[in-house]
C-alpha cells in the first residue's frame, strides 16, 4: 500500500472590530520559509499521538498560540511530491485577546511570518487547492454565524474487570490495569477540547475512566446517578433528559461518562435538545468500544441549529 502520512491542524480564527465599528473575521496564515507556502499550521502526529493532541501542540508550535479545538473541519489529502498520500484533520481554534497577546510566536528556521488576514481576503492568498477546500468548510460554518462552538464528549469508559467473588457487586468494579492505562491515555486528547465540567456515571469504572482528565485540567467530576446502568435499567429518561438538556443551554465544553447502553440514548437526547436531524450518525456515535469518544459540536449562540459535527474515536490502546 502507498505510504500514507498523517497530520493535523488548525484554522485560528478571531473577531476584530473596524474603526466603523463592525466585528470582522480575521483567520490566522502561516509562511514558511523553506516551502515557500502560505498555509494553515499543522503538523505530522509524534509516535503515539491523537490527530487531536498533534493539531493543539503544531499550532503552539507554529504559531506560539495556545488553543482548543473548535468545529472539526474533517479531513484533507493531497499526494506528496516524493509518493504517499499525505492525510490531514483540521479544526477550527477561536484565538481569545488573552491568547493572541500570550502569543510566544518568533520567526523561526519553519515559519518566517504569521499573518492575520480578513477571511474575506484569505482564500486567494493559500498556496494550494486542498486547504482552500478546507477553507470553504470553514467559511460554511462562518457566514451562518456557527464558528462559535462549544463540544460535548460522550465517553464509554474504559476496560473493566469481570464481576468476580472478589468483587460481585456491578456498580463497584474497578478497571482493569489496561483500563486504567486507557483513563491515562484519554486525558491529554479529550483535554484538547477544553472541557469545562466533567460528568460521569456513579459506577466505579466511568468514575475511575475520567479521574485522570479530571485531574489533569483540575476540575471535580460531578457524580450523576441518572447516566448509570441501573437508573437506566428502569427506564426513566426524565432526569438523563434534564441532564442534557441543561449541559445543551449551558453552551460551555462538557465530558460525559458512561454505559454502553446509555450511550444511544445520551446521543439521541443531544440530537433532541438541539433540534438536529435524526441520522444512523447518532447511533453510530454511540456505538464505542471501551474507552472510545464522540465529540458532538454546536454552535455556542444558537445551540438550537443543531450538531454540527461529531467525530468518533474508538481509542486502540
Ligand atoms: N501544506 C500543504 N502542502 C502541500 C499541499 N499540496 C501539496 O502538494 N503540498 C506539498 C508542499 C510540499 O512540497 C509537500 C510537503 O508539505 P507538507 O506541508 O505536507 O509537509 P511538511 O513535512 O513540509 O510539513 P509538516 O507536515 O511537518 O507540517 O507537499 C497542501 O494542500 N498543503
Amino acid at each position: 500500500m502507498a505510504k500514507q502520512v498523517f497530520a493535523a491542524g488548525t484554522i485560528p480564527w478571531r473577531r476584530v472590530r473596524t474603526p466603523s465599528g463592525k466585528d470582522e473575521l480575521m483567520v490566522l496564515l502561516i509562511h514558511r520559509r523553506k516551502q515557500r507556502d502560505v498555509s494553515f499550521p499543522k503538523g505530522k502526529l509524534d509516535p503515539g499521538e491523537s490527530m487531536p493532541q498533534a493539531a493543539v501542540r503544531e499550532t503552539r508550535e507554529e504559531t506560539g498560540l495556545r488553543i482548543s479545538l473548535g468545529a472539526t473541519l474533517g479531513t484533507i489529502h493531497y499526494e506528496l511530491p516524493g509518493g504517499g498520500t499525505k492525510i490531514v484533520q483540521y479544526w477550527s481554534a477561536e484565538v481569545s485577546p488573552k491568547t493572541a497577546l500570550a502569543s510566544t510566536f518568533k520567526p523561526n528556521s519553519e515559519v518566517q511570518a504569521l499573518e492575520w488576514v480578513a477571511a474575506s481576503a484569505a482564500r486567494d492568498l493559500l498556496s494550494y487547492d486542498a486547504d482552500r477546500e478546507l477553507f470553504d468548510v470553514f467559511m460554511r460554518l462562518a457566514a451562518p454565524g456557527l464558528l462559535d462552538t462549544f463540544s460535548v464528549t460522550l465517553v464509554r469508559h474504559a476496560k473493566a474487570q469481570a464481576r468476580s467473588e472478589d468483587q460481585p457487586v456491578d456498580h463497584l468494579r474497578p478497571l482493569t490495569e489496561g483500563g486504567d492505562r486507557q483513563a491515562h491515555t484519554l486525558a491529554p486528547i479529550l483535554r484538547s477540547f477544553a472541557p469545562k465540567r466533567i460528568y460521569s456515571s456513579t459506577a466505579t469504572r466511568c468514575l475511575e475512566t475520567v479521574a485522570p482528565l479530571a485531574e489533569l485540567i483540575k476540575k471535580d467530576v460531578r457524580e450523576q446517578e441518572c447516566l448509570s446502568q441501573d437508573f437506566w435499567d428502569e427506564g426513566d429518561l426524565t432526569l438523563t433528559r434534564r441532564l442534557i438538556g441543561k449541559v445543551v443551554t449551558r453552551g460551555r465544553s462538557a465530558v460525559i461518562c458512561s454505559h454502553l447502553p446509555v450511550l444511544p440514548d445520551l446521543a439521541r437526547e443531544l440530537m433532541l435538545a438541539s433540534g438536529s436531524l435524526p441520522g444512523e450518525y447518532v447511533e453510530d456515535a454511540a456505538r464505542l468500544p471501551p474507552a472510545g469518544f464522540s465529540v458532538f459540536h454546536f454552535s455556542r449562540s444558537r445551540p438550537g441549529a443543531g450538531i454540527l459535527g461529531v467525530e468518533t474515536y474508538p481509542l486502540k490502546h
